[in-house]
């Protein structure tokens, strides 16, 4: 009697998760109809095109997150949340581009005692006298130009500059010359950079330059990453049939280069309540799954989603590899704040295909950049690039001299490619023939 019970709670909280699931592949996914579920393994899902699928991230993360102020250097690999401003004219004043004297009129020139060192404050220069200073120091009152250190002679004892750079007269450089002039670069108040840049080692040189100690950037998108699968050892080689966990180490710090704060990473163990548990408990802006994505009777991700209420925006893409990755919006988190779910499948080489399909232009979006992929470029191909009949490929390939080529070790399961690879190109359907141009997406460097 007890196990009928069982037996039937059993069936009872499966047909619970059909239910579930009927909910979640009825949601608005972007499909026209949405086939009938009739077996466990689910309804075929419709692959959106590669380019919807990433437009469909951009967009599916709605606004950037807020602003918050930072200190330069804890704002590197932020976005500016609003445009960067010189808080002072650059240069501030007319300043010296190179060592040497400072001349008031045609020489030859008395010349002065001192120098004029970076940061000195000068007294005025009277016509026909000169005195010598450093790039960078500021240009006295009075002084027209600047006669290089290499133009010039002292007449021993006489205390006089002579002009000797060979220009026509030689009666000293023209009006202007070898000065940078006050606010050449820019005025106080103009804008520098636009909301949106990336804040780079420049950009934090700059911001100090024109007077910042702090930046106001879009506070980056917090990451979990979920390791779903049961087999994988996390060190040690790979022993009983069972791969090595890969994608933990490899996953954290390729989305912390487009701008992740990768807040957790861990394992989920194969069981559908306690990933909806992990689900629903996430503090994360975005949640990264990877593993269990396939229908069928593994494919626990989409039965966790369906539990925890989650609607699906993509649910699989017509990419190779990475056919069945997908993006779902989850329940917000009990303070409101909207929640992401990016499901990566758990071949490696898909999973990385997926990551940059759905999970950068997410958090790109969510980060405040102003572009979804900067890091692509369009290249010539040196030699043919294979594709798949109907759907994108996304290929490993290497930067040569006469444009790129693909490399070897790019099948199912491997790294070997990709880890030697200076790119992914975006092949279309078909492949393309050597000499043409395809897009091609960057692999983070060191
Ligand atoms: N009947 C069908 N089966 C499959 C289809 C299909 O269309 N029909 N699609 C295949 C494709 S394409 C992919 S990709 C995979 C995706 O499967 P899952 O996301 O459910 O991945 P898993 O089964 O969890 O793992 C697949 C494979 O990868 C290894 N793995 C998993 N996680 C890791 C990790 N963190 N590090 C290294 N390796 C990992 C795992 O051991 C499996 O061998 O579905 C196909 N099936
Ligand atoms: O399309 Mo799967 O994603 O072959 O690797």
């Amino acid at each position: 009697m007890y196990r009928m019970r069982q037996w039937i709670a059993a069936v009872e909280a499966e047909l619970d998760r059909e239910l579930a699931l009927e909910r979640l592949l009825g949601s608005d996914a972007g499909r026209s109809t949405a086939p009938k579920r009739t077996t466990h393994a689910g309804p075929a899902r419709h692959a959106v095109a590669w380019e919807e699928a990433r437009a469909r991230a951009h967009d599916g993360a709605g606004r950037p997150l807020p602003a918050v102020t930072r200190e330069l250097d804890a704002a590197l690999g932020h976005a500016l949340a609003g445009p960067l401003t010189a808080l002072t004219d650059l240069p501030p004043f007319d300043t010296s581009a190179r060592d040497g004297w400072a001349v008031a009129g045609p020489g030859p020139w008395r010349l002065r005692d001192g120098r004029v060192p970076a940061g000195g404050q000068p007294e005025p220069l009277d016509h026909g006298t000169a005195v010598a200073l450093a790039a960078g120091a500021r240009l006295p009152v009075g002084a027209g130009a600047v006669l290089r250190r290499e133009y010039g002679e002292v007449v021993a004892g006489d205390g006089m500059l002579l002009d000797r750079s060979g220009s026509p007269g030689a009666g000293g450089p023209g009006p202007g010359r070898d000065v940078r002039a006050r606010g050449q670069e820019c005025r106080a108040g103009e804008m520098l950079l636009p909301a949106g840049t990336a804040v780079t080692p420049a950009v934090v040189g700059l911001a100090a330059a024109a007077g910042h100690d702090r930046l106001a950037v879009h506070r980056r998108p917090r990451v979990e990453l979920l390791v779903l699968g049961d087999e994988l050892p996390e060190s040690g080689p790979t022993r009983d049939g069972r791969a090595r966990d890969a994608l933990g180490p490899l996953l954290a710090p390729w989305l912390a280069r487009h701008g992740a704060e990768v807040i957790g990473r861990r394992r989920v163990a194969d069981d559908v309540g306690r990933l909806r548990d992990a689900l629903r408990d996430s503090t994360a802006d975005v949640l990264v799954t990877t593993g269990r994505t396939a229908a069928g009777p593994a494919g626990r991700l989409h039965a966790a989603l369906a539990e925890s209420g989650a609607r699906l925006l993509v649910d699989s893409v017509a990419v190779r590899p990475g056919h069945p990755i997908l993006l779902a919006e989850l329940p917000p988190s009990p303070d409101g704040r909207p929640r992401l779910l990016v499901g990566l499948p758990g071949d490696p080489p898909a999973a990385v295909a997926g990551a940059v399909t759905l999970a950068v232009p997410l958090l790109r979006r969510l980060g405040g950049h102003a572009d979804p992929d900067p890091e692509s470029h369009r290249t010539t191909t040196a030699s043919a690039l294979p594709g798949h009949p109907h759907d994108t490929r996304l290929l490993p390939v290497r930067r040569g001299a006469h444009g790129i080529v693909p490399l070897p070790f790019d099948g199912p399961a491997m790294l070997r490619g990709l880890a030697v690879a200076d790119g992914l190109a975006v092949v279309p359907p078909g492949g393309v023939p050597a000499g043409a141009h395809v897009e091609v997406l960057d692999v983070p460097g060191p």
